[in-house]
C-alpha cells in the first residue's frame, strides 16, 4: 500500500494532498485549488478535491483537461513525478476505477457543470462553476469554454466558402505559372505547395505544416501574391508569430522568397515587391491583439475585431489554446486565417497542443474537395474521411526538405518516428552527426572552444570595433552573425547539465583561460537572452543581444532587428535577462543556427522527450552534435508528449452539432 491508504473520506484525502504537497509532488496552487472547491460545497465527495487538485497539476503540465478514461487506462503517461508519488496516486484512483464513478461524484456537486451530450441542453455560455464535465473530460472552466470556441469559430471559417470564390478557371493557370513541373516539384509525387496554395485560396481557414526547409514560407509568399492577383480591391494581408524572434525571421525569409517571384496575373515582379513592402513587418500576436501589460486583456476581441482580411501566422506550433482562443475571437468573420507551422515541434509552454490537434489526420479529404484540387491543381488523391479531425480537409502537410543538410533530416525523421536503432546509427554514420555517448562537462567547454563552437565568436569580439562608426557597425553585424552560427542547447533549466549550470561553465571557462575580460554580472561579449517581456524597451520575451562597446567604449546591448540596424540598449536598463550561452530547447523554437549541440542530462529526465529532440535537431542547418549517453536517447525517443485536450473532441462535436 506504499503507506497510504485508499481515501474515500474528504478530510483525510485533503491531508493526504496536504503531504503530497509537503513532499513537492503537488503544486501549493493545486492544493489550494482544491482547498477553494471544498469550501464552496456542503457535502464534497472525497473524490473532488483529488479530481481537483489532480486537474491544476495536469494543467501546469500542459493538458487543458482531464479525460478521464483516458488518463485511467495509463496515469503514468501523463503525471511527472518520482515513482512514490505515481504509486500513490494510483493507489487512490483504485477507488474509482473507471469513468462512471467520476461522473457519478462529480457531477452532483455545486462546482461542476455537467454539459449533456444533447446539442439542445449545452448552455450557450457555460455556467459560472469553476469546473465543467464534458464527454468525459474534467476542465477548468475557461479551457472548455475556449476548446469551444476555437472548435465553433473553426467549423463555422472551414464551411462556409469565403465571400467572393476564386473561380477554378482563373486560379488553375496562375497556380501553373507559380508551381510549374520543374525538376525540385516533379521528384515529389504529390505536389503538396501547388495543394497547399489551392486549398488556401478556397477557404477562410488553412494550415501549412511541414518540417524545416519543406517550403512553408515559399509556398506562403505564392499564396500572398496568388490573393493579391485575385483581390478585387487591395487586400490588407497581415503576417504575425507568436515571438518577436518569429517574427523577424518570417519578414527576412518572405521577402528573399518574394524575390524569386515570377509576375502574376496583372502584377509584375516590381509591383509585387512593392505590394508586400507596403503590408510592413510581422508583428507578435501579443501585440497584434493589442495585449496590456500585466492583464490578461486585450484590445480586439469580437466586438472590437482586428482590421484586416488575411491574417498569416507563422510558428504556430507555439500557440497555446488561450492565445488561439482570443486570436479567432478578434478576427473579423470574413477574413481567412492562414497558419504555418510544424506540428511534430515542441508544443506550446502554456496549455493546449492546438496546431498537432488540428494537423491530425492531414491529408484526409473529402471528395468536394478532391474535386477541387483535380480542377484546380490537375491532381488526382483519393478522397477520404477523418472521422478523427472535421477540419483535416484545409490541412496541407509539406512532405519534402528542399534546404536540409540529409544526415541532419534522416535524423530528425528517425527521431520523429521513434525509430531509435536507426536514430542511433544515422548518429554513428553521418559526418555532420558528433555524438557524444558519455558526455562530461570538459568535452563541452572543448568543442564551445573551438572553431565548430564560439572561438570565432570571441575573436572577433576580441578584435575590437574601433572608434570610426562605419567600421563599427560592420563589426557589430560580424559579431552578430558569428554568434547565431552557433548554438548550445540545454533541455534542463537548471543544474550542472541545465542552462544554468552550462553558462557559468562557459563564463567560468572564459574566466579562467583569460578569452574575455569578466569582471562581474556584465562583460563585454555576454550574450543575454531576455526572460520576459519589457514593452517599455520593445524588447520580447526570448529576444536575444550582445554586450559590445559603442565607438566612444561605451557598454551597450546590441539586439539584431533583420534588415534595419541593430537595436542598441544600455545594460542597466535590462532588468529580465539572463547570459545566453546556453538555452533551453523551448527558447530556441523559430531559430536555425549552422551548427546546434544538445545537452541532455546524464540521468534520465522526464523533460526529455521525442519532440524535444526533433525540434533541437531541426535547429541546426549543417551540423549537428549530441552530448547524451545512448539510455538517454533511447529514453528520449520513447518518450512522446501527449497533451490531454478536449479540442478534437469539441471540433467534432461543433461538426456535428453545429455548436
Ligand atoms: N518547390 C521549390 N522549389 C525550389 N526551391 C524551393 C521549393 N520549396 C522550397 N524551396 C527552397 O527551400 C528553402 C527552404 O524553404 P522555406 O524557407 O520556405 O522552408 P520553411 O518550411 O519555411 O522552413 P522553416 O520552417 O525552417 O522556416 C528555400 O531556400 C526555398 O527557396
Amino acid at each position: 500500500m506504499n503507506g497510504y491508504s485508499r481515501q474515500t473520506n474528504t478530510a483525510a484525502m485533503m491531508q493526504l494532498l496536504q503531504s503530497w504537497t509537503a513532499s513537492g509532488w503537488l503544486r501549493m496552487l493545486d492544493l489550494s485549488f482544491a482547498r477553494f472547491l471544498l469550501s464552496l460545497e456542503i457535502q464534497p465527495p472525497a473524490l473532488l478535491p483529488l479530481a481537483a487538485a489532480l486537474l491544476a497539476h495536469l494543467e501546469g503540465e500542459g493538458h487543458t483537461c482531464l479525460d478521464i478514461a483516458r488518463f485511467l487506462r495509463e496515469p503514468a503517461r501523463y503525471l511527472s513525478g518520482p515513482p512514490e508519488m505515481l504509486s500513490a496516486i494510483q493507489e487512490q484512483l483504485q477507488h474509482w476505477p473507471d469513468l462512471q464513478p467520476w461522473i457519478d461524484q462529480l457531477s452532483p456537486c455545486r462546482v461542476v457543470t455537467q454539459i449533456d451530450q444533447q446539442p439542445g441542453a449545452t448552455p450557450e455560455d457555460g455556467s459560472e462553476t469553476p469546473l465543467v464535465l464534458d464527454q468525459g473530460c474534467l476542465y477548468l472552466r475557461r479551457y472548455w469554454r475556449d476548446a469551444r470556441d476555437i472548435a465553433r469559430s473553426l467549423t463555422e471559417r472551414v464551411t462556409c466558402s469565403i465571400h467572393h470564390p476564386v473561380q477554378t478557371e482563373s486560379l488553375h493557370p496562375l497556380l501553373s505559372l507559380l508551381f510549374p513541373n520543374d525538376a525540385a516539384t516533379a521528384r515529389e509525387s504529390v505536389p503538396w505547395q501547388k495543394i497547399a496554395c489551392a486549398l488556401a485560396m478556397r477557404g477562410r481557414f488553412s494550415i501549412i505544416t511541414g518540417g524545416p526547409g519543406t517550403g512553408k514560407t515559399y509556398t506562403a509568399a505564392r499564396l500572398m501574391a496568388l490573393l493579391m492577383a485575385q483581390a478585387r480591391e487591395p487586400l490588407r494581408i497581415v503576417l504575425a508569430a507568436p515571438t518577436g524572434k518569429a517574427a523577424v525571421r518570417i519578414n527576412e525569409s518572405l521577402h528573399s522568397a518574394i524575390a524569386q517571384l515570377p509576375p502574376l496575373g496583372h502584377l509584375n515582379a516590381a509591383e509585387l515587391s512593392a505590394a508586400f513592402t507596403r503590408l510592413g513587418p510581422a508583428r507578435t500576436l501579443h501585440s497584434l491583439l493589442g495585449a496590456k501589460p500585466g492583464t490578461r486583456r486585450l484590445r480586439h476581441d469580437r466586438q472590437h475585431p482586428l482590421d484586416l482580411d488575411v491574417l498569416i501566422v507563422d510558428e504556430a506550433s507555439m500557440i497555446h489554446q488561450e492565445m488561439m482562443a482570443a486570436l479567432l475571437r478578434a478576427l473579423p468573420e470574413h477574413a481567412q486565417l492562414i497558419l504555418l507551422g510544424d506540428q511534430d515541434q515542441l508544443a506550446s509552454v502554456e496549455a493546449g497542443a492546438v496546431l498537432a490537434d488540428l494537423c491530425s489526420d492531414a491529408g484526409a479529404y473529402d471528395p468536394d474537395t478532391c474535386t477541387w484540387l483535380q480542377a484546380t491543381c490537375d491532381c488526382p488523391l483519393e478522397a477520404r474521411h477523418s472521422h478523427i479531425n472535421p477540419l483535416s480537409t484545409g490541412v496541407v502537410r509539406l512532405q519534402r526538405s528542399h534546404r536540409f543538410n540529409a544526415g541532419i533530416g534522416a535524423l530528425a525523421d528517425a527521431v520523429q518516428q521513434g525509430a531509435t536503432a536507426s536514430a542511433m546509427e544515422i548518429l554513428h554514420r553521418e559526418d555532420v552527426l558528433d555524438w557524444y555517448n558519455a558526455p562530461e562537462i570538459p568535452q563541452i567547454l572543448q568543442l564551445v572552444d573551438s572553431a565548430a563552437g564560439y572561438r570565432p565568436l570571441w575573436d572577433t569580439v576580441r578584435q575590437g570595433g574601433g572608434k570610426v562608426s562605419e567600421e563599427h557597425t560592420l563589426w557589430v553585424q560580424r559579431v552578430l552573425k558569428k554568434y547565431a552560427a552557433f548554438r548550445l542547447l540545454c533541455a534542463l533549466r537548471e543544474g550542472p547539465w541545465g542552462v544554468t549550470g552550462i553558462n557559468q561553465a562557459v563564463e567560468d571557462h572564459l574566466q579562467e583561460t583569460g578569452t574575455l575580460n569578466i569582471q562581474g554580472l556584465w562583460y563585454v561579449g555576454r550574450p543575454v537572452l531576455m526572460t520576459r517581456n519589457d514593452p517599455q524597451l520593445s524588447l520580447s520575451n526570448g529576444d536575444i543581444g550582445i554586450t559590445l562597446p559603442d565607438p566612444e567604449g561605451k557598454w551597450r546591448v546590441y539586439f539584431p532587428a533583420g534588415d534595419a540596424s541593430p537595436r542598441v540598449i544600455l545594460p542597466s536598463r535590462l532588468k529580465y535577462c539572463e547570459s545566453a550561452w546556453a538555452m533551453t530547447v523551448h527558447k530556441s523554437q523559430g531559430s536555425e543556427f549552422q551548427h546546434t549541440a544538445l545537452i541532455l542530462p546524464p540521468q534520465d529526465s522526464p523533460v526529455t522527450s521525442r519532440e524535444l529532440l526533433y525540434t533541437a535537431i531541426t535547429r541546426a542547418r549543417e551540423i549537428f552534435s549530441l552530448f547524451a549517453p545512448a539510455t538517454g536517447l533511447e529514453q528520449a525517443i520513447a518518450r512522446r508528449t501527449q497533451r490531454m485536450s478536449g479540442l478534437l473532441a469539441a471540433l467534432q462535436k461543433a461538426s456535428k452539432y453545429g455548436n
